[in-house]
């Protein structure tokens, strides 16, 4: 049975550009029965767009926003590891590669218990839908079964995502990893072709190349992917570049130039000369990246996912995102759980402001990152890095309605939130009534948190209530 329109009614505020958020009010979004955007009308109403659609207001769902309430686009997380979820904020004073072998190995190699995956993947599923997380690049683990399965509940849940399954054949503890370049190569593809059997026409999940990061994987396995990338051309490509120092040594002393053919010895050139630089590969991190790096990349099409999380967690460092930007460099944010603490695409996008005000700090005042520019980075170009532009992180005709209910809290005149009864949450952003637009969406920025994400909806699909 097709899915009932919907038309949403009130305040939408979405990114125009990197520089502008456009605020539309009084205005009505119809939704047809398969989730797509039908009409964006200012100064009407719900009745008159539903004439003009031939839609009867009896077939027709209505939302509308009260005070302190707005639609804004889903979240797109462009990096996170779903398997890793049971570790958010477990990670102490360590840096990657330790982090890595203490932390984060043992847990990824425990889910290839089925009933564990289970618990875990169906709980950051929920919980990142509750933060607004309308679509996920999630790495999995090495095992084919529970990849795939957190590819069945991300669609059983209605998250939009691209899930891989891990590849690394060295570099990692016996128990966890590929036992070679073509038994990894060919759960890749097994892995590939159930994803796809699922959802064919990649309504919601498809899958993505995953080669962990080079250090993990020996050269006939990079070579091998760069070869898949090449026979399957509308598969993106998801891998980890230039988190930490120690890394980066690592994988100039594993990939020598004379033994890849690359230009340099360079982190990027090394992706690039197996083939797995391109304009659909998704690159965490690049904090340390110099700059015929950033240039190749632009020049490659690659985008950048920054994860100023996990980044001042683990000690990485502090990308240097306007820079990036200036390059040409596409860029989103991930959360990169767990290396990343929090499930929040908003916290991320905090955080980016903050990191970029530390790289300022370092001297490049123009760093500064403007809430307008972090929340394009959490919708339109995140949507970008993950080749999903056209159809998600904004509001057009056209687009897919993936869409979070924004709610914050009014302030009465004797200093009580308005309208929440006694026990209920009221969350942590105050509107006291006199703020401009601008002004609530960077309070919202700066203090709101899953209290605040009302509803969410993919695809037209309403996919979590906040009760
Ligand atoms: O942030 C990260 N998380 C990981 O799991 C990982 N593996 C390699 N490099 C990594 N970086
Ligand atoms: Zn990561």
């Amino acid at each position: 049975m097709a899915a009932r329109s919907k038309i949403f009614v009130g305040t939408f505020v979405h990114s125009k550009t990197l520089g502008e958020l456009e605020y539309l009010h009084d205005t009505v979004v119809a939704v047809d029965g398969s989730g797509k955007i039908v009409a964006v009308e200012s100064n009407s109403s719900a009745d008159a767009v539903s004439q003009k659609l031939g839609w009867t207001t009896d077939e027709v769902d209505v939302t509308t926003t009260k005070t302190a309430q707005f639609f804004f686009p889903g979240f797109i997380d462009t990096h996170l590891h779903a398997s890793q979820y049971p570790n958010v904020g477990i990670f102490g004073n360590s840096t990657l590669l330790d982090w890595l072998n203490t932390y984060t190995f043992p847990l990824e190699a425990s889910l290839k218990d089925p009933a564990k995956a289970r618990k875990v993947y169906s709980r950051v599923i929920r919980k990142t839908l509750a933060h607004g997380t309308t679509t996920a690049a999630y790495y999995a683990t090495v095992d084919v079964a529970s990849t795939n399965l957190l590819a069945d509940l991300c669609l059983q849940a209605g998250q939009r995502a691209l899930v891989g399954r891990v590849c690394m054949d060295q570099l990692s503890p016996a128990y966890y990893r590929d036992e070679s370049p073509e038994a990894a190569l060919a759960a890749t593809r097994e892995s590939i072709a159930y994803i796809e059997s699922i959802d064919p026409g990649r309504e919601i999940v498809r899958p993505v190349l995953t080669p962990r990061f080079a250090p993990s994987c020996s050269a006939p396995l990079m070579r091998g992917l760069g070869g898949l990338a090449k026979e399957r051309p509308d598969l993106p490509i998801q891998t980890h570049i230039s988190e930490n120092k120690n890394e980066i040594a690592l994988v100039r002393e594993l990939f020598p130039p004379e033994s890849t053919g690359a230009q340099d010895d360079s982190y990027s050139g090394v992706y690039d000369a197996f083939g797995l630089l391109t304009d659909r590969t998704i690159l965490a991190h690049g904090v340390h990246l110099s700059e015929s790096e950033a240039e190749l990349i632009a020049k490659r099409g690659a985008k950048v996912s920054h994860c100023p999380c996990s980044n001042s967690a683990i000690t990485s460092g502090a990308a240097r995102v306007r820079w990036l930007l200036e390059k040409g460099v596409c860029c989103g944010l991930g959360t990169d759980m767990s290396g990343g603490y929090s499930p929040s695409v908003l916290e991320a996008a905090r955080l980016a402001a903050l990191v970029s005000r530390h790289v300022a700090m370092g001297g490049d005042d123009k760093a500064k990152l403007t809430v307008e520019e972090v929340l394009y980075l959490a919708t339109r170009g995140g949507a970008e890095v993950v080749g999903l532009q056209q159809r998600v992180g904004a509001f057009a005709v056209g687009m897919d309605w993936d869409a979070q209910l924004v709610g914050l809290s009014t302030v009465d005149a004797q200093g009580e939130v308005e309208g929440i009864a006694e026990g209920e949450e009221d969350g942590n952003v105050d509107v006291f009534g006199w703020e401009s637009w601008p002004d609530i969406v960077a309070k919202w920025v700066y203090n709101g948190d899953d209290r605040n994400t009302r509803k969410v909806w993919v695809k037209g699909r309403l996919v979590h209530e906040r009760k």
